[in-house]
Formats: C-alpha cells, sequence, structure tokens
C-alpha cells in the first residue's frame, strides 16, 4: 500500500496544502501526480514540490491507485462525467473527496460505479502542517484506511467518523472555522487602525497575540480554555469588562448559530449538488 499512486484532481489551495504536507514527511515524490487545468498553478506545484503534474486528468486516472477529487462541489459532476467518457475501469480504485456537501451516495451515483471512497473534510492549515482532516470511509479495506490516514497525517490532525452526517459537523467545527478564527482577527486589526496604530502594527499585534494565545492552549492541555481565560481577566479590571460585553452582545450564542448555519449549508448543498 505504502508504494500506491495518488492523484490530486484540482489542485488548488487545498490539495496543494496536502501535497506540500505529504512531500515534508517523505513520500516519494513520484508517487504523487497532480493536476489543473491551469497550467501557471501547475507549474507553481511542480517547482514547489517536484511531484509529477499534467493537465490531463485522464492520464492522472490511469495511473493512480488513490484518486483525491479536489475540484470545487459545482464542478464535481462535469468531471465524473469525463472520467466515465474517458471508458477507463476504474472500479477498483480508492476514491477521496474533499468536497464539502456531497454524499457517497451522491459521488457514487455521478462516477456511476459503487467505488470505494472515502470523504475528507481538511483545512487550510494543512499547508503549515497544523491542519485538521475528518475522515469517512465506506468500502475500503484497514489496510487503504491506514495508507490515507498517514497521508493526512502529513498535514496535521486525524480524525475519524464512523457517521457520514458528523462529517458536516467536522465542517463547523473545523474546515471552516479558521475563517471564524480570522473574522476575529480581522476586527481586532480594524479598530487597531481606529485607535491610531498603522495598518503594519495593527497586522503584527493581532497575530502575535492570536498566535500567543493558541501556543498557550497548545502548550497547556492541562488548563482548560475557560481556565486560561480567567487568568487574563483581573476581577473587576479591563478584560472583564470587555468579556462581559462580547458575552452580552450574544458572541456565544452568535457562534453556535454560525455553526449551525454552516450545517444547514452543507446539507442544502447535499440537496443540490
Ligand atoms: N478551502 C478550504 O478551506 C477547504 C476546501 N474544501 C474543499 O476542497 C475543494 C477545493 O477547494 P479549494 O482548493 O479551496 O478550491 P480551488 O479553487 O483553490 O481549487 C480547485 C482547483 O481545481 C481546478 N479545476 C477545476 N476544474 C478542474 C478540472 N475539471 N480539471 C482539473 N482542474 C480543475 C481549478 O483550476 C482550481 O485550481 C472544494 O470541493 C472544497 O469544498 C474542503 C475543506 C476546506
Ligand atoms: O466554504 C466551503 O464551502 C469550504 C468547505 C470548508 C471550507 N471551505
Amino acid at each position: 500500500m505504502s508504494q500506491q499512486t495518488i492523484a490530486f484532481i484540482g489542485t488548488g489551495n487545498m490539495s496543494y496544502a496536502i501535497i506540500g504536507g505529504m512531500v515534508k514527511n517523505g513520500f516519494a515524490k513520484e508517487q504523487i501526480i497532480a493536476t489543473n487545468r491551469n497550467q501557471e498553478k501547475l507549474a507553481k506545484v511542480a517547482a514547489d514540490f517536484g511531484v509529477r503534474t499534467t493537465a490531463d486528468n485522464i492520464e492522472a486516472l490511469q495511473q493512480a491507485d488513490i484518486i483525491v477529487l479536489s475540484v470545487k462541489p459545482q464542478m464535481m459532476a462535469e468531471l465524473a462525467q469525463s472520467f466515465i467518457a474517458a471508458g477507463v475501469d476504474f472500479s477498483n480504485k480508492v476514491f477521496i473527496s474533499v468536497a464539502a456537501g456531497i454524499t457517497v451516495k451522491r459521488l457514487q451515483e455521478m462516477l456511476g460505479h459503487p467505488v470505494k471512497m472515502v470523504r475528507c473534510m481538511p483545512n487550510t492549515p494543512s499547508l503549515l502542517g497544523r491542519g485538521v482532516s475528518g475522515l469517512y470511509a465506506e468500502g475500503t479495506s484497514e489496510e487503504e484506511n491506514q495508507f490515507i490516514e498517514a497521508v493526512f497525517n502529513s498535514t496535521g490532525l486525524v480524525v475519524w467518523v464512523d457517521k457520514e452526517e458528523q462529517i458536516n459537523d467536522i465542517i463547523a467545527v473545523t474546515g471552516s472555522s479558521p475563517a471564524y478564527f480570522f473574522l476575529f482577527m480581522e476586527a481586532i486589526e480594524q479598530k487597531a487602525i481606529e485607535l491610531g496604530f498603522n495598518a503594519e502594527q495593527a497586522r503584527a499585534l493581532v497575530q502575535q497575540t492570536a498566535l500567543g494565545a493558541a501556543e498557550m492552549a497548545l502548550s497547556q492541555t492541562d488548563i482548560s480554555i475557560a481556565q486560561l481565560r480567567a487568568n487574563v481577566t483581573s476581577k473587576g479590571g479591563t478584560t472583564h469588562a470587555a468579556v462581559e460585553h462580547l458575552k452580552a452582545n450574544g458572541l456565544v450564542e452568535n457562534v453556535s448559530g454560525a455553526m449551525d448555519a454552516c450545517i444547514a449549508r452543507a446539507q442544502e448543498m447535499e440537496q443540490e449538488i
């Protein structure tokens, strides 16, 4: 299994990050094929990682044992159709879809076969080896799952889920959530500028504080996140005033509502695509 060839079809942001992690973690470059319609993007992947590249999806499909479907959800049906039209026997290959909002059943319908299918929900910090990937498998062997786990371990933390619908929960908790943190950072950055810091200072201040807070959580897992917050919050002090304002204005309920909206959108996409 370790010598399997893996093809990334539609190597954009997400697959670029996964390939980067694999190469850094000792997967053979010859084992990895990246495709894209866009030659510039392909040239970047080739230059950065030295993996095999091609604009021909069918060539990659033929040569690989594992196919990572990594185009936008709305492009998936057209891609699957082109696989069928090429007349390649792919019924024994393992497919991994990183697309949000397309079920295994729907992917199999698109491909016209009950192929072995893994759904993966990664996130963009995978680029730095700090990602989280949720995995759900149907029809794969233990050996295949181990290989796939090793692939995604090279980009960060891996969590398997037993039920497919939990992939939508993973989207809310880790797939989309880097954007929630970025929004919070943007809000602090914007206010810092309003307070008179220049743009460069505001960016430096917010990113260093976010990194410091994340590293404190990472390095002190024996202390709850609530306690880490309490440790900043002096009784009757400034942090207390700020945190109470956020709470009174519904921050916690808002985050919960945002995550529900994320899951609802994934479910809606399952009906649309
Ligand atoms: N960006 C994110 O944070 C996450 C994205 N995803 C999923 O990953 C998938 C890809 O997302 P991104 O990488 O952000 O998108 P992206 O747009 O950066 O990458 C997709 C790439 O596919 C190429 N492409 C489109 N059709 C093609 C075709 N027929 N043949 C070859 N190449 C083709 C495009 O040129 C593009 O570079 C989506 O399905 C999304 O749901 C999953 C988790 C997180
Ligand atoms: O926004 C999206 O639909 C994708 C899935 C998770 C992150 N980006």
